[in-house]
C-alpha cells in the first residue's frame, strides 16, 4: 500500500526547501524530496560558494589599488583559504545534514531520491532501495532547478571541462583558464581567478558579454575585466575543444585561431531539469523548456511549481518570492499573487551591476514611450573622490505617459546595493517628480541617480 501525505515537494532549492518547512510548520503532512543537496545549486554551487571566491578576490584587488591612494602594499594571493572557506562553513564539505534535520525539525519528513509524477494525486521516489510510492491528497511542488547546459561543441564532450559545480570545489588554481560564456556565472568567475593571478580568457558568443543587461552595462564590465588584464573575445564561435593531459585545453575558434587553457570552465547557460519529472502524466508537456505557472504558482490541478524552471528569473530571490505565493495558494489564503515588474537583480564583478524591471530595448518592445537617463558615475563627487575604481554609469528607462520609472541599471563599486533604491521606485511606481525632489546623501554613490533622474527629458 502506497504513503500518503498531504504534499510532496520534489526538489529542495531555495524555494522548494522553503514550501516544505513552511507547509509543515502550518500543520500538513510534507514530504521533502531530494535527489542530491537539501538547499539545491544556491548554496553548495552557486551563490555563496561564488560570492566568497569573489569577496576574497575583492579585497585583493582593492588592496592592489593602495598605490594609487595612499601607501604601499605587497599582495600575495593564496586559494586555500577561499578552498577551505567553501569546504568549512559554505557547504560542510558538500553536506546537507544540517538542512536535511532543519526540515525533519519544522515538522517534515524526507526522502532522498529521485523524485517523478505518476498520475494525478500519486509520486514515485527512485531511492537506493527501490521506488516507493505516495498518494498526495492536496498537491505536489515542483522546485527541480537546473542544470549546467553544455553546448554541443566537436570534442567539448571527451574532455575534463568544468562547469560552476566543479569550479567550487577546486583546490589549487590553474595556471590559465579559458571560459565559455560571458554571462553572470562566466563574468563573476572569471574576474575572481584573475584575481587571484589565473590567465583569464573570456570567450562569448553574442556580441556583447552580459547581454540581459543594458548595453552600458556591458561596455563598463567589458573595460573593467579588460583593465585587469582578462581577455574578453566578444562575437566570437568556437568550432571545436581538445584536451591533452600534459598541454591542457586547445579551444579552436571559427576562422582557426586556437587559444591555450590548463582549464576550461563551462559558463554558457542551464538547462531545466524536466526531463523524468513524469509531467506528462498531469498533462504537462514533458518537452517544453519551462514550466507554465499562474499568478498562484498553478501549473496543473494539485501541482505548484517554483524558482528556474518557471522561467521567471534565475535567482534566488525569485524562487523565495515564489515559494511564499505558493505556500498561500496551496494553503487556501488570498494573494497579493505574482508581480514581475520589478525584478531586481546584482552581478557580482567589479563594477558591480545591479539592474531592475526592463531595459531601455525591453521597454520599447513593450510599446511605451520611452525617455532614459544617464550619469557616470566617476563625474559624481563620490565617484571622483573614490578615484581608482569608480568605473560605473546609471541608467534610468522611464515611461512618459506615466511619469515612472519602468527600469533602471546602477554599475560601479556598490552597484548592486544602489538598485535597493530604484528597485522601490519601480516596485511603488513612485513618481518622477516625488523622486527628483527627496533628498540623497551627499556624497553618496546613490547621490549620482538624482543627476541620472535630473538627465530625463520630462
Ligand atoms: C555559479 C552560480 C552563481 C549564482 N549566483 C547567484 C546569485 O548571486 N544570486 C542569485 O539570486 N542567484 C544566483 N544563482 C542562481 C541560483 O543558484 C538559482 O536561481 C537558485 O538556486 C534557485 O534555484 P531553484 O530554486 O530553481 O532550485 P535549485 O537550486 O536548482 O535546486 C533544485 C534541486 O532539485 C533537485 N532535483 C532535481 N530534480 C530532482 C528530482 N527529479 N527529484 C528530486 N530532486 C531533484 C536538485 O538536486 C536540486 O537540489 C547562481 C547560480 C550559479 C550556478
Ligand atoms: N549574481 C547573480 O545573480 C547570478 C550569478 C550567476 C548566475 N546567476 C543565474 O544563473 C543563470 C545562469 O548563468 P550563466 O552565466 O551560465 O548563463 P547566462 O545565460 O546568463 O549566460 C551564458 C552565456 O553563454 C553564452 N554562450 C552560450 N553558448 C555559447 C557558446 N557555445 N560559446 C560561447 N558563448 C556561449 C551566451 O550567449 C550567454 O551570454 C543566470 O542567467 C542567472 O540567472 C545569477
Amino acid at each position: 500500500m502506497s504513503e500518503s501525505v498531504d504534499v510532496a515537494v520534489i526538489g529542495l532549492g531555495p524555494g522548494g526547501e522553503h514550501v516544505a518547512a513552511q507547509l509543515a510548520k502550518a500543520g500538513l503532512t510534507v514530504l521533502g524530496v531530494e535527489k542530491h543537496l537539501v538547499g539545491g545549486e544556491c548554496p553548495y554551487y552557486g551563490c555563496i560558494p561564488s560570492k566568497m571566491m569573489i569577496r576574497a578576490a575583492d579585497a585583493l584587488a582593492e588592496a592592489r589599488r593602495i598605490p594609487q591612494l595612499g601607501g604601499s602594499v605587497e599582495v600575495t594571493p593564496d586559494w586555500a583559504p577561499v578552498a577551505k572557506r567553501i569546504s568549512d562553513e559554505a557547504t560542510d564539505a558538500w553536506n546537507d545534514q544540517v538542512a536535511v534535520d532543519r526540515l525533519v525539525d519544522n515538522g517534515g519528513r524526507f526522502v532522498r531520491g529521485h523524485g517523478r509524477l505518476a498520475g494525478p494525486g500519486r509520486i514515485t521516489v527512485e531511492t537506493a532501495e527501490g521506488p516507493v510510492d505516495y498518494d498526495v491528497r492536496r498537491g505536489v511542488v515542483l522546485n527541480v532547478g537546473t542544470s549546467p547546459a553544455v553546448p554541443p561543441i566537436e570534442g567539448l564532450a571527451a574532455t575534463p571541462y568544468w562547469t560552476n559545480r566543479d569550479i567550487v570545489q577546486v583546490n589549487e588554481l590553474p595556471a590559465s583558464l579559458v571560459v565559455i560564456g560571458g554571462g553572470a556565472i562566466g563574468c563573476e568567475l572569471a574576474q575572481a581567478f584573475a584575481r587571484f593571478g589565473v590567465a583569464v580568457t573570456i570567450l562569448e558568443v553574442a556580441p556583447r558579454i552580459l547581454g540581459p543587461e543594458e548595453p552600458e552595462a556591458s561596455k563598463v564590465v567589458a573595460e573593467s575585466l579588460e583593465a585587469e588584464g582578462i581577455s574578453v573575445r566578444a562575437g566570437v564561435t568556437i568550432d571545436r575543444v581538445d584536451h591533452d593531459a600534459s598541454s591542457g585545453f586547445a579551444v579552436t575558434l571559427g576562422g582557426g585561431e586556437q587559444l591555450h587553457g590548463a582549464a576550461l570552465l563551462v559558463a554558457a547557460g542551464r538547462r531545466t531539469n524536466l526531463a523524468d519529472l513524469g509531467l506528462d502524466t498531469v498533462g504537462l508537456d514533458p518537452s517544453a523548456r519551462f514550466v507554465d505557472v499562474d499568478e498562484q504558482m498553478r501549473a496543473a490541478e494539485g501541482v505548484w511549481a517554483v524558482g528556474d524552471i518557471t522561467g521567471k528569473g534565475q535567482f534566488t530571490h525569485v524562487s523565495m518570492y515564489q515559494a511564499e505565493i505558493a505556500v498561500r495558494s496551496v494553503l487556501g489564503k488570498d494573494g497579493p499573487w505574482a508581480d514581475y515588474t520589478a525584478v531586481s537583480r546584482a552581478t557580482f564583478t567589479d563594477p558591480e551591476v545591479g539592474s531592475v524591471g526592463l531595459t531601455e530595448a525591453q521597454a520599447r518592445d513593450a510599446g511605451l514611450r520611452v525617455v532614459t537617463g544617464t550619469y557616470d558615475l566617476p563625474v559624481s563627487s563620490r565617484g571622483w573622490i573614490h578615484k581608482v575604481g569608480n568605473h560605473g554609469v546609471i541608467k534610468v528607462v522611464a515611461d512618459a505617459d506615466r511619469g515612472v520609472l519602468v527600469g533602471a541599471t546602477t554599475v560601479g563599486p556598490s552597484g548592486g546595493e544602489m538598485i535597493g533604491l530604484l528597485a522601490t521606485a519601480v516596485h511603488a511606481a513612485v513618481p518622477i517628480e516625488k523622486l527628483r525632489t527627496m533628498h540623497y546623501a551627499y556624497p553618496t554613490f546613490h547621490r549620482a541617480i538624482e543627476n541620472a533622474i535630473n538627465d530625463l527629458d520630462l
